[in-house]
């Protein structure tokens, strides 16, 4: 594992850093920050959106006063694997590099595209390996639109794992939203059948629990109709019994400048509940 940057924040450490991924079979860079003070550390991973990399949420994402206050590790990795032959799709913002889905690609040609076994083993792995302040008995997930539905769905595969879970405007219901649907086609081919088990939706249908979910949802972003529709979820939930606290937040759009703003409460969320 290579150091590309470390910085002092907050008493704590931003650090970024980059490894060979034999998973995905590119090299794979993600952020990390160590909070002051003496570890072990609870880890909390937040999975970006569409076009992001692990860059934007440590730029705009205003997380390290509060994770530094509450003592959370936070990881922050891509959202694809890039460069060499991975398959780029630069002319559509949702296919190819910052549009991994969080999922395990079949389809010929997106081989390097596996990044939900990159986030369930190779990367805690690697975090276990060199962070010895990481705590993997005791992990969160959180993240946004695309890494909103990252963090549903991997919580709910795997509750053995993640004690908390939350997300800001997550897209709920890929299946079925003409912008999302897309993608889950080309990484695993025509038959719906094959996308339920990166649906939220279709993971609670098919039996899958998750202990309770915190989502905030800006009323005026633009993708809330199209795209997210966060009431499909509160739907699957209330028919379910699964525990769901639904924010709506009058005003606020899908941007930094609204994840931000709620960031406070989600570190919170997950401190009550990572202990
Ligand atoms: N590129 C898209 C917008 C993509 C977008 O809003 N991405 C969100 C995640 S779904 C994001 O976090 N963008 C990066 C940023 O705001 O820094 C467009 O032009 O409509």
């Amino acid at each position: 594992m290579e150091t590309l940057s470390t910085a002092i924040a907050f008493g704590g450490t931003q650090g970024v850093y980059r490894h060979a991924s034999a998973t995905t079979g590119t090299a794979m860079t993600f952020a990390v920050y160590t909070p002051p003070g003496d570890g072990p550390f609870p880890v909390l991973w937040y999975l970006s959106g569409l076009t992001c990399s692990h860059q934007n949420v440590m730029d705009k994402g205003e997380y390290r006063r509060m994770a530094a206050e509450l003592g959370l590790m936070i990881v922050c990795p891509d959202t694809s694997p890039r460069g060499g032959d991975v398959m780029a799709h630069d002319d559509d913002w949702q296919l190819g590099c910052g549009a991994g889905f969080y999922l395990d690609a079949t389809t010929p040609g997106y081989q390097h595209f596996q990044m939900y076994s990159y986030l369930t083993d190779e990367l805690p792995a690697l975090l276990g390996a060199y962070f010895a302040d990481a705590d993997l008995s005791r992990q969160g997930i959180f993240g946004h639109s695309m890494g909103g539905h990252g963090a549903l769905t991997l919580a709910l595969k795997n509750p053995e794992r993640f004690k908390s879970c939350s997300a800001f405007a997550p897209i709920v219901h890929p299946s079925t939203a003409d912008w999302s649907s897309k993608a889950l086609r080309t990484y695993l081919g025509d038959d719906p059948a094959h996308w339920r088990a990166y649906d939220a939706i279709s993971l609670i249908e098919d039996g899958h629990r998750f202990d309770a979910f915190l989502v905030d949802q800006g009323e005026a972003d633009s993708f809330l109709h199209d795209g997210l529709r966060p009431w499909l979820f509160q739907d699957a939930c209330e028919s379910t019994g699964q525990d769901l606290t639904l924010r709506m937040q009058p005003g606020y759009d899908h941007s930094y400048f609204f994840i931000s703003t709620f960031m406070d409460d989600h570190l919170h969320w997950h401190a009550q509940r990572l202990g």
